[in-house]
């Protein structure tokens, strides 16, 4: 069923969330943590399969997820089922050590995952200003919406490249836009970025928040907390799918 939507960057109303009943999925290890998130991964994506015929998958970069994404790719899955994109790529040649892709080579595509069909939101020669309608394109041929997106987040509360201060998060940000993506530059970013916007991260059929550390914790609890806005804190946003950021997986 779906909910009634938080008003566009308003405080949301009091949250009955405690800090500790938000992360119902917490982990003694990362190790323990990869495994179990591979596996409801692995899952959701063949039950797209049985009933869509086609998987769409979005990962986020970073360096959080190796553990994870090695894991994933070496799921027994009929990968040539799936299309996976990143969520956000940072504007770097595809073998940048910065490079999301270049993170998805060396991870998931080392195993059964490399019969899956890669879709980059990176194009080289234009700025990622020039490039939205190309990659929104790209994307738009995708069988949308995307059955899973793993997101990551930064200290600063950014999801995909939805960072506080970056200089199109407004308009990332508004739900009353069709955009699929946008470019993105922020202080906290070392580079540009290309993004998914936040709706079509909050139209996966399953989302999940794969976080580690106490800081990243006490972080989160923050921008969840009531009062706290979605422009300080981007992964707030998640709030407006179901008064839920989606499944959150945590470990120290
Ligand atoms: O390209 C990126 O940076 C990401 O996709 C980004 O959204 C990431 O998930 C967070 O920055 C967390 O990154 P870490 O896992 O490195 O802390």
């Amino acid at each position: 069923m779906k909910m009634p939507t938080e008003t566009r960057l308003a405080p949301l109303p009091q949250l009955a969330l405690a800090d500790t009943a938000l992360i119902e999925h917490d982990y003694a290890d990362s190790h323990s943590l990869a495994d179990e998130l591979a596996a409801a991964v692995a899952n959701d994506l063949s039950d797209a399969i049985a009933t869509r015929g086609r998987a769409l998958l979005g990962l986020a970069g970073g360096t959080t997820p190796r553990q994870f994404l090695l894991r994933l790719g070496n799921k027994r899955l009929d990968w040539a089922k799936v299309d996976v994109t990143l969520v956000d790529e940072r504007w770097v040649a595809e073998d940048d050590p910065r490079s999301n892709t270049r993170l998805l080579q060396e991870t998931l595509f080392q195993g059964m995952a490399r019969a899956a069909r890669f879709t980059s939101l990176y194009t080289p020669l234009l700025q990622p200003e020039n490039a939205e309608d190309i990659i929104a394109a790209r994307i738009r041929s995708l069988a949308l919406p995307y059955d899973v997106i793993v997101l990551g987040m930064g200290a600063d509360g950014h999801v995909a490249s939805l960072f506080p201060g970056g200089d199109n998060l407004a308009r990332a940000l508004d739900l009353g836009s069709d955009r699929l993506v946008t470019a993105m530059r922020a202080p906290g970013a070392s580079e540009p970025r290309m993004s998914l916007t936040l709706s079509t991260l909050l139209a996966a059929d399953s989302l999940y928040l794969h976080i580690e550390g106490r800081t990243k914790r006490e972080v989160l609890a923050q921008a969840l907390a009531p009062g706290a806005h979605a422009a300080q804190w981007p992964v707030r946003g998640l709030m407006q799918r179901r008064g839920e950021p989606g499944r959150i997986y945590w470990c120290p």
